[in-house]
C-alpha cells in the first residue's frame, strides 16, 4: 500500500478550511492550520508534501509565507498551490512568479481542486524519484558527496536554530592504493561496497546517514549528537569495518581492510560554518593516519 502524501492548508477561514479538508482527505493525510505563521512553524517539524496557501489573511499573507518558505532550505522544495479570491491575472502571476506551482481561484471548484492536488502530488513524486537517483553514489548504492552536501547544510541550520549539537565523521579506508595495486581495480570496488554497507548498516536512528565522501573516503552525519556520542558511534563503525576482516596483504598497519576516522562537533567552540565542520573533521583524519591509521582523532 502507497503511503499518503501530506498536504498542509493554511487558510483563515474555518469554512474553507473544512471544506478543504473534505475534499482531500479520502486520499492524503490532511493538516490544517489557520495563519501564515502557523504554517511556517508546522513545516519546520512535519515534512509535507505540498501547501494550499490562501492569499489574504491576517498577519503574514500568502505571498510573503511563500518567499520565506522559498528562502528556507528545509522548506524550498515543497510545492505550494495559491488558493485565493483574488481573481486578477496580477494577482495569478504574481503568485506563479514568486514560485507557486498552481493558482485557484476562489469560490473553487471541488473536483478542480482535487484533479490540480493530485497532478501536482505526481509531479512532486517524479521530482522526488529523481533527486534520490541523484543523490545515490553508482558503486556504493549508498547517499553521495551531493545528498552530503545539502543535508548537512540542512543539519546545520537545524543545530543552529535549536543549539542542539551536531557532528560529522570522515572516515578514510588505510592504504587503499595498496588494495588497488595488489588485488586489482575491481577487488578494489567490491570492497568499498563492503566497506560501505558495513557502515550504513550501523545506523539505527533515523536522523542519522553515511554518505560515500568521494573515493575511499566517507562520512557520517550525526544530528544532536555530542563528541562523546559520536566517538561512541565511530568506535562502532571502525570495529563494524575491522569485523568484515577483509584480507589486505599490503597494509602497513594491519593484515586486513581498517579504517581512519575524524571527528568534528558544534560542541568544541571551533566551528563558524558548516565547511569548518568538514574541515575539522578533516585535520582530525589526517591526524589518525599520521598517529598510525585505524584509529578515531576528535577534534
Ligand atoms: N577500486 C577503486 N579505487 C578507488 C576508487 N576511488 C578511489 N580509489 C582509489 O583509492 C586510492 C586512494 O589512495 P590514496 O589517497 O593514496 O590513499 P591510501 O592509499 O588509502 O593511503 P592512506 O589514505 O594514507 O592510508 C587510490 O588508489 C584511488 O585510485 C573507486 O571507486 N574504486
Amino acid at each position: 500500500m502507497s503511503k499518503k502524501a501530506k498536504v498542509l492548508i493554511v487558510d483563515d477561514d474555518p469554512i474553507n478550511r473544512l471544506v478543504l479538508e473534505k475534499t482531500l482527505n479520502v486520499e492524503h493525510d490532511v493538516f490544517l492550520v489557520e495563519s501564515g505563521e502557523k504554517a511556517l512553524i508546522f513545516v519546520e517539524t512535519m515534512q509535507v508534501d505540498l501547501i494550499i496557501l490562501d492569499v489574504v489573511m491576517p498577519g503574514l499573507n500568502g505571498y510573503e509565507v511563500l518567499v520565506k518558505l522559498k528562502e528556507n532550505p528545509i522548506t524550498h522544495a515543497i510545492p505550494v498551490i495559491f488558493i485565493s479570491a483574488n481573481h486578477s491575472h496580477e494577482d495569478e502571476s504574481k503568485g506563479l512568479e514568486l514560485g507557486a506551482m498552481d493558482y485557484i481561484t476562489k469560490p473553487f471548484s471541488v473536483s478542480i481542486v482535487r484533479v490540480r492536488v493530485r497532478n501536482q502530488l505526481l509531479i512532486k513524486q517524479k521530482n522526488d524519484l529523481l533527486e534520490m537517483l541523484a543523490s545515490i553514489d553508482g558503486l556504493t548504492e549508498i547517499p553521495n558527496r551531493r545528498y552530503l552536501d545539502e543535508n548537512l547544510s540542512r543539519e546545520w541550520q537545524k543545530s543552529k536554530r535549536s543549539g542542539l549539537p551536531l557532528s560529522v565523521i570522515l572516515m578514510d579506508i588505510d592504504h587503499f592504493k595498496r588494495y588497488n595495486d595488489y588485488y586489482g581495480h575491481r577487488a578494489g570496488d567490491d570492497c568499498l561496497k563492503k566497506v560501505a554497507h558495513a557502515l550504513v548498516g550501523q545506523c539505527e536512528r533515523g536522523n542519522d546517514f553515511i554518505a560515500r565522501y568521494g573515493g575511499e573516503e566517507f562520512a557520517a552525519v550525526l544530528p544532536e549528537i555530542g563528541k562523546l556520542e559520536a566517538v561512541a558511534f565511530a568506535s562502532k563503525l571502525r570495529k563494524a569495518v575491522n569485523s568484515l576482516n577483509i584480507e589486505h596483504t599490503g597494509s602497513i598497519n594491519a593484515n586486513h581492510i581498517t579504517i581512519s576516522i575524524g571527528i568534528a562537533t558544534t560542541e568544541s567552540g571551533k566551528i563558524g560554518a558548516e565547511q569548518t565542520l568538514l574541515e575539522e573533521a578533516d585535520i582530525g583524519l589526517y591526524a589518525a593516519k599520521d598517529a598510525g591509521r585505524d584509529r578515531i582523532v576528535a577534534r
